[in-house]
């Protein structure tokens, strides 16, 4: 397989797309390693495997209709796998291997076999120390943007899944790039304020327009260097609570075509209305209390 993806947007041909099959019981609280898990579980909301399977399988249907080709990982027995996005991620023909959070290490071997179908000298695993998951980094033709915590007490959060030698790694692997650092706000047990990976607060949709929460960024500067790349007429800023729904995490099929949840009522108006786009709506709400969403779910591996 010829692997190819520059950016977010261009029409899509082949992706992974999680699997929820086996996902396995519900964890405890300690359990949990991100703030939106940790809320579902304290609150009794944790999603059950069947309406996981649901969304899930609403969300390939659309993949489907829009003739994109729909991989999955194998199924591991009790190992949740709804989340492809951040055990790896192709940056132009090159599929990088993440150092995922040792709590997920077990889900990469179902990999191996997609992994496998790509010419050897275009597989890279990072050094040790390299940590980063496929969440935080987001392609934007030349620009390469890298969600991270550089702070000292990095190994405090289990939500600061990115860090510093990761962004210089990618300025080495990739010196073509302009590789762009951008430090999140990190909390492990509020979801209204600590941010996961960068695509919970930052997504590049349609041609040159994005969606962002300002909040997000932990030095505003970050903020200013987006809207100052998108123009502040190409951004649609998300309020906290749309930001806790995670509407920045749509996943888009072509600069045209963009997959969203139903609920994201402002977002979806907006793209339709005023940014002529087709919005397919789906249901995913219960995905979401897992703390990932639409783009978390998928690893996309050709874009035209
Ligand atoms: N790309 C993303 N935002 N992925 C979300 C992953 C959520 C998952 N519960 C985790 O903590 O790792």
């Amino acid at each position: 397989m010829i692997l190819n993806v520059k950016n977010e947007t261009s029409k899509l041909e082949a992706v992974v797309l999680g699997i929820p099959d086996s996902m396995g019981n519900e964890p405890t609280l300690e359990e949990t390693y991100d703030s939106k898990s940790y809320e579902s579980v304290k609150l009794n909301q944790y999603p059950k495997e069947s309406d996981v399977a649901f969304e899930m399988g609403e969300f390939e249907k659309v993949l489907k209709k829009h003739n994109v080709q729909v991989f999955r990982p194998w199924v591991l027995e009790d190992c949740n796998q709804v989340f492809a996005r951040d055990v790896g991620m192709v940056i132009d023909d090159k599929f990088i291997i993440a150092n995922i959070i040792p709590d997920r290490a077990d889900e990469q071997e179902a990999y191996e076999r997609i992994i496998n179908s790509i010419a050897k000298e275009k597989v890279i695993k990072v050094p040790e120390e390299v940590h980063f998951e496929g969440g935080d980094v987001i392609l934007w033709n030349e620009f390469l943007f890298v969600g991270c915590y550089k702070q000292s007490d990095y190994k405090n959060y289990k939500t600061a899944r990115t860090n510093a030698e990761a962004v210089q790694f990618f300025k080495e692997e990739f010196p073509n790039k302009w590789v762009i650092d951008m430090e999140l706000v990190k909390d492990d047990f509020d979801p209204y304020v600590g941010i996961l990976h960068l695509d919970c607060t930052f997504q590049p949709v349609g041609h040159n327009k994005a969606i962002l929460y300002k909040e997000g960024f932990r030095n505003p500067m970050h903020y200013d260097i987006l809207i100052s790349l998108f123009g502040r007429d190409n951004v649609f800023e998300v309020t906290k609570e749309e930001m806790y729904w995670m509407n920045p995490n749509v996943f888009s099929i072509s600069p045209e075509i963009v997959v969203s949840e139903k609920h994201f009522t402002r977002l979806n108006n907006h793209m339709r209305e005023v940014w002529g786009m087709t919005v397919e709506e789906i249901p995913y709400r219960n995905v979401s209390r897992m703390g990932g969403l639409l783009r978390c779910s998928t690893l996309p591996l050709i874009r035209s």
